[in-house]
This record gives structure tokens, sequence and C-alpha cells, in this order.
């Protein structure tokens, strides 16, 4: 049975079409990335999943449940964008307090372990630094043990090294044939910690696959030479060439294919071709065009 599934699923607020007919199912044990810009609509889905909102249209299931049936049943771990501590108890204090309202949780030390705060599990919530605060809401959204976490721009506002400990908490409990679900803006994030990436935009889904793939599909890399004052017509045409960009006196072919537009740029214009230079698109292009597609 599939983890998560989105059917047509779409939510206004007011005339505001957040999330637009979005369908989508994720198996467990993934660990997907959803990856949007400003306003795209990851956080409303997100919270859609949580059962915090309705969706206007269409249905979500989790594990075969609703959302509000897979909280209850301590299905489901999430790490919103914003959530307060309580101030005056310690970092085990709290942790403990949330996991007891869990029917099958973890054990205090495996959730200190797992969120890399046993050395501050006497420290209290209000003397915690930005990074150590979020792990601490990490460790409760996996204290009740949940099949399925969902995190919602985990590590805003971490600094590098925060941000490593982090995700490498996040693998640990993934490991054990967890689903997890992140939103982030960050494409490394995305390249970097997850299965599948899954691209929305303007609340429609605008990529699905690996890293790798989206590259490829996006128009992966690109050709690029002097042009100096020669003519650019027909470049379009040639294979593999999704679009071309002259500035400065440079023609730039992205293309997703760069041995079929290379051996076609030589043999089948006339063009004096110098200064060459091949590059492989990064997930930040691909994810730009996508998004500007849609
Ligand atoms: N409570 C609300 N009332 C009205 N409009 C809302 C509300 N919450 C979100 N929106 C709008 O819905 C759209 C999607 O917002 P959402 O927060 O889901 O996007 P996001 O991808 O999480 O953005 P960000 O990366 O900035 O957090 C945006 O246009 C936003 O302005």
């Amino acid at each position: 049975m599939n983890a998560i599934v989105f059917d047509h699923v779409s939510k206004h607020y007011g005339d505001v079409l957040a999330v637009d007919d979005l369908s989508l199912t994720i198996e467990p044990g993934n660990t997907v990335a959803l990856l949007g810009p400003n306003g795209a609509g990851k956080s409303t889905s997100i919270n859609l999943l949580l059962g915090l909102l309705k969706p206007t249209a269409g249905t979500i299931a989790v594990h075969g449940r609703t959302p509000d049936e897979a909280v209850r049943a301590g299905q489901m771990g999430a790490m919103l964008q914003n959530g307060a501590l309580i101030p005056e108890l310690s970092v085990k204090e709290l942790i403990d307090l949330v996991r007891r309202l869990y029917p099958n949780p973890l054990a205090l030390d495996e959730i200190l372990k797992l969120a890399d705060l046993t050395e501050l599990a006497g420290r209290r919530a209000n003397k915690l630094s930005g990074g150590q605060s979020q792990r601490v809401r990490f460790a409760l959204a996996i204290a009740g043990a949940p099949r399925i976490l969902l995190l919602d721009e985990p590590t805003a506002a971490m600094d590098v090294e925060s941000r490593l400990r982090f995700w490498a908490s996040m693998h640990d409990y993934a490991s054990a044939g967890r689903t997890v679900l992140f939103a982030t803006h960050y494409l490394e994030e995305a390249d970097e910690h997850s299965d599948r990436v899954i691209v929305i935009a303007k609340g429609r889904l605008a990529a699905d696959g690996t890293a790798a793939e989206i590259k490829a599909g996006a128009g992966g890399h690109t050709v690029s030479f002097a042009l100096g004052e020669q003519p650019t017509a027909g470049l379009d045409r040639l294979p593999g060439v999704t679009a071309v960009e002259v500035a400065g006196g440079v023609a730039t072919l992205h293309t997703s294919d760069t041995d079929a537009t290379l051996a076609a740029l030589y043999r089948g214009t006339t063009l004096d071709v110098r200064e060459l230079k091949l590059s492989s698109a990064d997930l930040e292009s691909a994810f730009l065009a996508l998004t500007r597609e849609s």
C-alpha cells in the first residue's frame, strides 16, 4: 500500500488557488523532497496531509486512512516552520512529555541519540541556540515513532554544521524503512538528501523524479561558443536543442543530448565554432526552467 496518495487535490483560500489538482503517490520507505519557489503550495500540501487543512476538492490517503485517522493512530510526525518549545522544561523533560502522548513511542534515549541531543538533555529549552531548538523540534516530531515524517523547511536558519548534523539525524531515522517528505527551497538539499524530488509551482506538479532525471528532463546541458557576428539561424533546430540564448557575442545552446548537438554543430553547419564550453546544468537551472514554464 502507498504511504501517501494525493488524488486530484485542490485547495482554495478564498480566491487564492494554493494547490491545483495535485495527484501523486509516495511509496513507503522513500525520502522525498518537495521543492518549489515561495508560494508554490508546499506548506499547504503538508498541512493538508496532516489534516490541519481540508482539501476544497480531491482526497488524501495516508497508508489507506484519512489524514485525521493517521494522525490519531500516531502514524505521522511533523516538524513545521514554527513551533514554540516550553521554555521552563529541560530538553529531556519536554521530549518525555511528548513521547508519552503516543501509543508506541520511541525510547527516550533513542530519541536523544537520533536527534543528536544526548549531551544537551539537561539544558533548559530557553537556553538553546536556533539550530539546537530545531533539533529538539525534530526530536518531538519523531517521538511517537511515526511511519511518516513531514518536515517543512527543517533547516531554515541553520548554519552549515547544524545542517549537516540535522541531515545525518534524518537519514538515521529514515533508514529503518520510514517515509520522509521534506519541503525545501534549497536545491542542493533536495539533490543530496532525497531519493525523489517533486517540484511544484503555483500549486501544480512541475516535475517528479530523481534529481538526475529532473536535470536531464529540463534540458540538462549547455553548449556555448563565441558566435561573434555569425548568424544564429538554425541553431534552435539542431538535434537535442531546447533553447538558444545569445548574449555578448556568445551563443548558449541548452540541450538534452550534448553529443548529437555537437556533432550537428560541426558537421551540419558552416559556423566557425571557437571557445567551445560544455557544462552540465545543475538542479538550479533545471528548477528555474521548470518553475518558469509552469
Ligand atoms: N491562510 C492563507 N490565506 C490565504 N492565502 C494563503 C494562506 N496560506 C497560504 N496562502 C497562499 O497560498 C499560496 C501557497 O502558499 P504556501 O504557504 O502553501 O506556499 P509555500 O510553497 O509553502 O511557500 P513558502 O516557500 O514561501 O513557505 C500562496 O499564494 C500563499 O500566499
